[in-house]
């Protein structure tokens, strides 16, 4: 069920996730993709009371909830003329009867947990229309048994698509093997694909499947296809062709039964153009093809992803209630390229969990290794003061948040700093 609540009580998070296990938790309220298709909103009013009216406009015009939920954390409801005018007929008292009334509520909701039986969303994070069209892909390949070719940069998410496309197939109850040719030694794959008969070479010992047969009746998900020798793109085409493979050192022909998944990170036309890649291959393995851009192209996703993976390790670590991004540091995550993208963006999460002290993550608490190439300052298109304190920021950071060193360096006052990180603008480091 696609259900979320507003708020920053604690109290309230448990009584709510005891009746709604799966509902997500959200204390920021400025991002509208948080609120689209949800089926239940539910909005503790004390945490918006502050700018009641503006907030309540703003989920009015973003979400389309069939139920919306006024939860007062008084004894009192703040603003009855308001929720009457804008037919918000839930409103619930947070009072001694609090959790009998919200489970005679939510025990009259019947939602259609499951429309179509798809649970990409539930691993696959993201509502960027490249990401929905994603989605559209994958339905198409899980409904069929299509080859699919999957291409992006490192990060971008190929093998977490192919795994998404396995279980939501008919061959979800067997085996996905996944094999990542790039990581295997050369003279070592072909065994590994196909498998060998006892005495096949120096070392065969015994007989071995390869994973082919390993993946009988599922999906074989072969990972940086590219990197496949050229001799061995002709010996797996013919593979392919034929349905039947023969192990190393063997006779007895063994019929194959696999889904075939690809992925590369390389533009494999231009390495057919090259001859790097048989045409033949190329256009066999083809099938379906998915692209996943990479994060830069999609900063759309990187609230949802951060969330996401903010509520995956602080449940992994038993953080309560759970962090949450500040501000300044959902902009600096924004203002990122990802060059290793959502690998990376869930590794900056990760630590930023495990260094800040605080319920709220600060920038200081981000950390992002510029590397001189993607510094990529001019594309950023920020206002000059903005451009001063992403330097001045990155000195502080190198030289230990030694203000008047910075200060010295960059031949600016040091006042003008401290001024920044008195305004929030800059963050000093610990040192
Ligand atoms: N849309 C997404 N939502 C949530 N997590 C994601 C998403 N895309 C990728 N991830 C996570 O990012 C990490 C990298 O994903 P994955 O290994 O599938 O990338 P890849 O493209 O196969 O990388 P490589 O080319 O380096 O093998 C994984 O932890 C994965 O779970």
């Amino acid at each position: 069920m696609n259900a979320i609540l507003l708020t920053n009580n604690t109290n309230l998070i448990d009584s709510i996730l005891s009746f709604l296990p799966s509902i997500e938790v959200y204390s920021n309220l400025e991002n509208h993709k948080h609120l689209v298709d949800v089926e239940v909103l539910i909005i503790d009013e004390e945490y918006i009371i502050d700018q009641l009216e503006k907030q309540l406009d703003f989920i009015n015009s973003n979400c389309t909830a069939a139920a919306k939920y006024i939860i007062s954390t008084k004894n009192c409801i703040h603003n009855l003329e308001y929720y009457q005018k804008n037919e918000i007929p839930n409103y619930i008292l947070h009072d001694e009867n609090f959790n009998e009334r919200l489970k005679k509520h939510f025990s009259s909701i019947t939602i259609n947990a499951n429309k179509n039986n798809f649970t990409f969303s539930d691993l696959i994070k993201g509502k960027s229309e490249v990401i929905e069209k994603v989605f559209r892909l994958m339905k198409k390949a899980s409904n069929s048994q299509i080859t699919v070719n999957i291409t992006g940069e490192t990060g971008t998410g190929k093998e977490l698509v192919a795994r998404s496309i396995h279980e939501n197939s008919q061959r979800k109850n067997n085996n996905m093997v996944a094999v990542n040719i790039a990581s295997i030694p050369k003279d070592l794959i072909e065994s590994e694909l196909f498998g060998y008969e006892q005495g096949a070479f120096t070392g065969a010992t015994q007989r071995r499947i390869g994973k082919f047969e390993e993946a009988k009746g599922g999906t074989l998900f072969l990972d940086e296809i590219g990197e496949l020798p050229l001799d061995l793109q002709t010996k797996l085409l013919r593979v392919l062709q034929e349905g039947e493979l023969t192990r190393l050192g063997g006779n007895e022909v063994i019929k194959t039964d696999v889904r075939l998944i690809t992925a590369t990170h390389r533009d494999l036309y231009s390495e057919v153009s090259n001859n790097n890649f048989r045409e033949d291959l190329y256009y066999r393995i083809l099938g379906l093809p998915v692209h996943l851009p990479p994060l830069r192209d999609r900063k759309e996703d990187i609230v949802e992803l951060s969330d996401n993976f903010l509520k995956v390790v602080c449940d992994e670590n038993n953080i309560q209630p759970q962090k949450i991004l500040g501000k300044d540091a959902m902009k600096k995550l924004l203002n990122y390229n990802f060059p290793g993208n959502i690998r990376q963006l869930k590794a900056i999460i990760d630590l930023s969990v495990v260094l800040s002290s605080n319920y709220v993550i600060s920038a200081s608490d981000i950390l992002i290794e510029y590397q001189k190439n993607d510094l990529n300052l001019l594309e950023k298109e920020l206002t000059l003061e903005e451009y001063n304190i992403e330097i001045i920021d990155h000195f502080l950071k190198k030289y230990s948040g030694k203000v008047n060193f910075v200060a010295d360096k960059l031949e600016m006052s040091k006042s003008k700093i401290y001024k920044w990180i008195a305004e929030g603008k800059l963050t000093k480091p610990r040192t």
